[in-house]
């Protein structure tokens, strides 16, 4: 273990942070000296696992605000799978502001907290937090800046979870620079997510010579998320950030009528599992046709969690070394809308030199 844990607050207490949660239950005794099955790094820098400490939560569900986060983490409509009994925390979920964060379908299925929202920046600083991870809900525009700007005020290291372009803006690194906080964004890049893998072979056609001609991905699952998202009007960064991750991989730009990425439907039964069905459609020697058609499944939360696992350790390595605004290399390896796009290989050879302290962001 390190000297001290890193005190982490969350935004958002769904799925993701119930995976989050109990993947470092899951996770606390982890062997340092080996490979471990879901861990990228049992330990990143000086950070094991299980310095991951839980201080402060925020939620605007009645199912969940005043509960022990342990609690709170199976309440109302989530549904991940369950891989730790999580121990008592005492870290009390606090009702934060709803601001854009609820849409026509979370409206429809919960009950907002009837508590005032709590000063956040005053919170984040009672509770000595050192790194926030936003999980607010894709579309929440307005929530997710608050946040960030609460981040600032408090001088706590942002981890931007969500499709809100934020560590992406010159405006927003700007802010975060000038505070001298890190941030790490925007919008995770699951484990073996849809993003990874239709970015991988992608630059396969093209590490290949092959041209690339057309390619979707299309996406279903049954949480909040996929339930949130039929609303077609929340969904616009989504699409945006998903799509860019994948073109952004292929140096031979495709026309907009032959890419089609996106969150596609709401299947309820699936609860958190998400199936991904990508194809890509190419030429090789002499013009032949080629195609892959591939399906996905994995259960959506934990696949995200096993990533903000390193994004959080890389967020404290950030303010450890005292360097404000976005961390370049673990942003590009751990998310799909970074400030500047890697290919992930290149990516994660930064993210090992960050940690070595060889780069400095
Ligand atoms: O990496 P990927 O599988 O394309 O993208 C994932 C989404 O599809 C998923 O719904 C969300 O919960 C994850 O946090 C991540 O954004």
């Amino acid at each position: 273990m390190a000297e001290q844990p890193i005190r982490v607050a969350v935004v958002g207490v769904g799925n993701c942070a119930a995976s989050l949660v109990q993947g470092v239950e899951y996770y606390k005794d982890a062997p340092d000296d080996q490979n471990v099955p879901g861990l990228m790094h049992v330990r990143f820098g000086d950070y094991h696992v299980s310095d991951v400490s839980f201080v402060a939560a925020f939620d605007v569900d009645s199912k969940k605000v005043g509960l022990d986060l342990a609690e709170a983490i199976s309440a109302s409509e989530n549904n991940t799978i369950k891989i730790a009994e999580v121990p008592h925390t005492g870290v009390t979920v606090q009702r934060g502001p709803t601001l854009d964060g609820l849409g026509k379908y979370y409206r429809e299925t919960i009950e907002e907290s009837a508590a005032e929202p709590v000063d956040v920046v005053a919170a984040l600083k009672q509770a000595q937090v050192q790194v926030l991870v936003c999980y607010l809900p894709v579309g929440s525009e307005e929530a997710a800046r608050f946040y960030a700007q609460a981040a600032i005020d408090a001088g706590v290291a942002f981890v931007n979870a969500l499709p809100v372009f934020i560590a992406g803006t010159p405006e927003w690194a700007a802010k975060f620079t000038e505070a001298g906080v890190p941030i790490v964004g925007d919008d995770i890049k699951s484990q073996i997510g849809a993003t990874i893998t239709h970015r991988e072979l992608a630059h396969l056609f093209e590490d290949r010579g092959v041209h690339l001609d057309r390619t979707y991905q299309l996406n279903v699952g049954g949480n909040m998320d996929f339930k949130n998202m039929l609303e077609r009007d929340r969904l616009e960064s989504k699409k945006i950030s998903k799509t860019q991750a994948v073109t952004s991989n292929t140096s031979a730009p495709l026309a907009d009528r032959d890419v089609h990425i996106g969150p596609s439907d709401y299947i309820q039964w699936l609860d958190d599992r998400k199936w991904a069905f990508i194809r890509l459609e190419g030429r090789n020697f002499g013009d032949a046709p080629v195609s892959i058609e591939l399906k996905l499944e994995v259960w959506d939360s934990p696949n995200s969690a096993g990533v903000i696992i390193d994004a959080i350790r890389a967020a404290k390595i950030g303010l450890d070394r005292g360097i404000g605004g976005p961390l370049l290399s673990a942003s590009s390896y751990f998310m799909k809308s970074p400030p500047e796009q890697f290919h992930d290989d290149v990516a994660h050879e930064k993210v090992e030199a960050f940690i070595r302290g060889e780069i400095d962001r």
